[in-house]
């Protein structure tokens, strides 16, 4: 490890490594630090993605990278009818249930490839910060405690974020929008090979929802997303996951368990300050409504390695410069969806379940030609008119 590069990435996840790839093929030298001793496990992931989505990063996905091709969804109200989005109707709404040990780590071969160093056990315990500029970072690593220095440090350490804090800013997630997840990795159990269940209503998953990702036959992730004020009142993810496949899988056998925090908040303020570039959920890019992140710290950390590259070049590395980054996701088809979709899900969280049954049986006969979440809400609302008072700052999306 050496004491300076030109970018230093802290976190080793898909926005690291996507960052660093874009850096390296840009001819800088990187240094990617990853706390962890594994790159891609423990997953923290219901692995989840859209085929359009992962299709935009790769001519070819390598076979080993995915679990299981999803190719329809059914999304189960309160009183348990069902919305099934059958594989004729989902279109390009298909996607993939990952891999993500396998996948997170060709992430970061490919950025090697290109020429980034990485680095496992290496954690950043402080930013190195002059006159308000950040320098790089206070790492720990092999026993020894160093400075790391560069031009651009790229924050890519996920929820926790705490690297950003080191540097002075705040990524507080109002508790009602950390939403709190546990999930199972499960074996035995009779599912839909191909579809992925979604399960909404305040018994089953108040303020989130709950979710069956086939991983292959017999086998899922089995998880659950609540929001965080329901757990700080005591109710917790994971005894609402259990009552669940108490209920339905009961002999089903739990091989992985994890735990992990999805923010469903806004995205910061600003995601750039003199020397920093934030990227993916340490960001808060993750989708409001279905907590998915993997595309959004691609899609930012891919951006953030280019636009590094270019102030790099032009030898400013001040805020004003890499504002580039923050105003072109922002105004990307991702960046739209976002600020679309936070105000949707502040709409829709607070539904009780008697009006859920009403919307989803509404909608639960319909045959859509084009399906997306969007066309999916412009059909709820055609079919619920008095939504679109709750939805009035969102009337040109459903005009
Ligand atoms: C239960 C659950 C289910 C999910 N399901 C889906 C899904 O189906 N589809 C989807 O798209 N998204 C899903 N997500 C979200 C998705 O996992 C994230 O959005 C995505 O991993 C974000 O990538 P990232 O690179 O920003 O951060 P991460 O993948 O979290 O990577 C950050 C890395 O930084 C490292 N790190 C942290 N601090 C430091 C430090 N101080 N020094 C060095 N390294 C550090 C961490 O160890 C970690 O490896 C889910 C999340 C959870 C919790």
């Amino acid at each position: 490890m050496k004491s300076e590069y030109d970018v230093l990435i802290v976190g080793g996840g898909p926005g690291g490594a996507l960052a660093a790839k874009a850096a390296s093929e840009n001819g800088l030298s990187v240094c990617i630090i990853e706390k962890r001793p594994a790159i891609g496990a423990p997953v923290r992931c219901a692995e989840g993605i859209g085929e359009d989505l992962i299709s935009e990063f790769f001519d070819e996905l390598d076979p080993k990278w995915i679990s299981t091709k999803i190719e329809g969804a059914k999304l189960i109200s309160p009183d348990n009818s069902c919305f099934y989005l059958s594989p004729e109707m989902a279109g390009n709404e298909v996607g993939y249930v990952l891999d993500r040990k396998f996948f997170d780590r060709d992430l970061i071969w490919q950025a090697v490839e290109a020429g980034a160093e990485c680095y496992v056990k290496a954690r950043a315990v402080d930013a190195i910060v002059e006159n308000g500029a950040i320098k790089g970072a206070i790492v720990e690593y092999a026993g020894e405690t160093r400075e790391i220095r560069a031009s651009i440090t790229i924050a890519a350490d996920g929820v926790e974020s705490k690297f950003s804090r080191y540097c002075g800013i705040d990524t507080t997630v109002p508790l009602r929008e950390l939403e709190t997840c546990a999930q199972y990795l499960m074996t035995d159990i009779d599912i839909e090979e191909g579809i992925t269940v979604f399960y909404v209503g305040r018994e089953v998953a108040p303020e989130g929802y709950l979710w069956i990702f086939p991983k292959g036959k017999r086998t899922a992730n089995v998880g659950i997303g609540i929001s965080g004020t329901q757990s700080k009142n005591g109710h917790r993810a994971k005894d609402y996951l259990d009552k669940y496949i108490k209920e339905h899988f009961p002999e089903g056998k739990t091989i992985e368990l994890i735990a992990g925090g999805v923010s469903a908040c806004e995205p910061l303020e600003c995601t750039v300050a003199d020397g920093l570039i934030i990227v993916g959920d340490a960001a808060r890019v993750s989708d409001p409504i279905t907590g998915g992140g993997i595309y959004n710290a691609m899609y930012t950390g891919r951006l953030a390695g280019q636009i590094a590259s270019k102030c790099i070049k032009s030898g400013d590395f001040s805020k004003d410069k890499l504002m580039e980054y923050d105003k072109t996701w922002r105004s990307s088809k991702m960046g739209k969806a976002l600020e679309r979709n936070y105000q949707i899900k502040e709409v829709f969280v607070k539904l009780n379940d008697k009006q859920l049954n009403s919307i989803l049986n509404s909608v639960s006969n319909l045959v859509m030609k084009e399906f997306s979440t969007l066309t999916l809400i412009r059909e709820i609302v055609k079919l619920n008119p008095k939504l679109l008072k709750e939805l009035t700052s969102l009337k040109k999306y459903f005009e």
